[in-house]
């Protein structure tokens, strides 16, 4: 149980609850109200929480690829395809499954410590992913990258279906996964029909790049004389529940294909900004009924995994974009990064809200700092103001993971020693400024 906090359950905008209580039993939800409304004779085996201490759903972090945190600060300052081609590319072919599983618990480690209880990743390597995952014990949607122009798609295929089977569930429904067909101009149409006829097979979802840049729009245009959405919608990818990552160069016409078609995306602010891809339309999207989550992609591209600043940030960009102060207001980019991010992950039923009935996906912030006082408004501060150094507790699944600031599942030091290892034999020879 956590007592004696304020609740902020992310069921709507004026939804706080002030000396609050949460209760939580076989790592669900049962009770969420004011302290005092607890049924009489509840009692706990556990007390969590605390003056200051404010409750909220734990973060979705809808778009990743959780092992390149390993190239962190690697290659910067590029646009994506010269990035991806000439310095992330030439560095992938050189992983091995180790790297994958260090470099995914370092990733894990960062994003628990920061708030974040749920991820949806794609990448390779994926079993060494699904290990790594039920370690840390966070929750995620894991989708087995595919690249239809690569001599191995055949194969990677295959790989993905005994991925799907073998891990669909497993950690008491922690893991889910999907089918990751990278992006329209990796994956020909008849490469991601056999993904579609996959997925439906399998009964899963499909995670894709989708319109991230100018040059990939002209490019599919060209080549096939229509938008990257409109070619999925051609495909039938798009009948089946999807997960969009980017979807930053849209027509009008995209967007009522993805809303009627009831797709979802994945916003990634920064990454969009620091590849200089572009400003995703996150208002036209959610005006036209989309569901928009919210994503970090790699720490390649980010250069961290750290949700709250990644809610701050999608704020602020639209409010700039837009030359809109109301755009994109606090709570709205609150639900991106929970509610939102569950549905776009087929996972709204479960986790996003604290709800009686959800799983335990839970937070603590610590409200009392100097840089979240006077507390004037929760919903601000959390959006606004707060920091990863703020989450005091985390909980995934009913499981304590994080107390106290501190991560109870894994070994920092022995984890960042396996990744600054693991990156040290992939880039070989490190550059001046490197410390590795
Ligand atoms: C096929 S596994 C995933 C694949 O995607 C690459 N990647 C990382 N960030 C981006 C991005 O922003 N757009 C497109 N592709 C990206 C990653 O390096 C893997 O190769
Ligand atoms: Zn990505």
């Amino acid at each position: 149980m956590i007592r004696g906090v304020t609740v902020v359950p992310v069921t709507g905008p004026e939804a706080v609850i002030r000396d609050g209580a949460v209760a939580v039993a076989d790592g669900e939800i049962v009770y969420v109200g004011p302290a005092d409304g607890l049924p009489d004779g509840f009692t706990a085996d556990r007390v969590l929480g605390g003056p200051g201490m404010v409750a909220l759903p734990g973060l979705v972090n809808a778009h990743t690829h959780a092992a390149m945190t390993l190239f962190r600060s690697y290659a910067d300052d590029l646009p994506l395809m010269k990035w991806l081609e000439e310095a992330i590319w030439p560095l992938e072919q050189k992983l091995i499954a180790e790297d994958v599983y260090w470099g995914t618990l370092l990733a894990c480690a960062e994003m628990l410590l920061g708030g974040t209880t749920t991820f949806a990743d794609m990448y390779f390597f994926m079993d060494r992913v699904a290990a790594a995952v039920e370690k840390s014990g966070i929750r995620a949607s894991l989708s087995r990258g595919l690249i239809g122009i690569a001599p191995n798609a055949e194969k990677a295929l295959k790989e993905s279906r005994a991925f799907v089977r073998e891990w669909h569930g497993r950690a008491n429904g922690r893991i889910t996964c999907m089918l990751g067909p990278h992006a329209p101009y990796t994956c020909p149409p008849d490469y991601l029909r056999k993904v579609v006829a996959m997925a439906a097979e399998l009964g899963v979802g499909i995670h894709i790049h989708v319109a991230e840049t100018r040059q990939e729009v002209e490019g599919i245009k060209k080549q096939y004389g229509c938008s990257p959405v409109a070619l999925l919608a051609e495909t039938g990818l798009l009948d089946l529940p999807v997960l969009a990552a980017h979807c930053v160069h849209l027509s009008p016409e995209d967007i009522a294909i993805l809303a009627a078609k009831g797709a979802a995306v994945a916003h990634n602010p920064e990454s969009n900004m620091k590849l200089a891809s572009g400003i995703a339309p996150v208002t036209e999207l959610l005006t036209a009924g989309v569901t928009v989550g919210l994503g970090t992609d790699g720490a390649a591209s980010n250069n961290n995994l750290d949700m709250l600043e990644e809610m701050r940030s999608a704020a602020l960009l639209q409010k700039v974009a837009r030359e809109d102060p109301e755009a994109l207001p606090a709570y709205a980019a609150l639900e991106m990064a929970t509610i939102g991010g569950a549905r776009a992950l087929g996972l709204g039923d479960k986790i996003g809200t604290l709800q009686p009935g959800k799983r335990a996906d839970i937070i603590l912030l610590n409200l009392r700092r100097p840089h979240l006082y006077p507390p004037h408004d929760v919903v601000a501060h959390i959006v606004y103001a707060a920091q990863a150094g703020d989450v005091d507790t985390v909980i995934v699944d009913g499981n304590v993971v994080v107390e106290g600031g501190r991560l109870l599942t894994l070994d920092l030091d022995t984890v960042l020693d396996n990744a600054r290892h693991c990156a040290l034999r992939l880039v070989g020879k490190p550059k001046a400024r490197s410390l590795l």
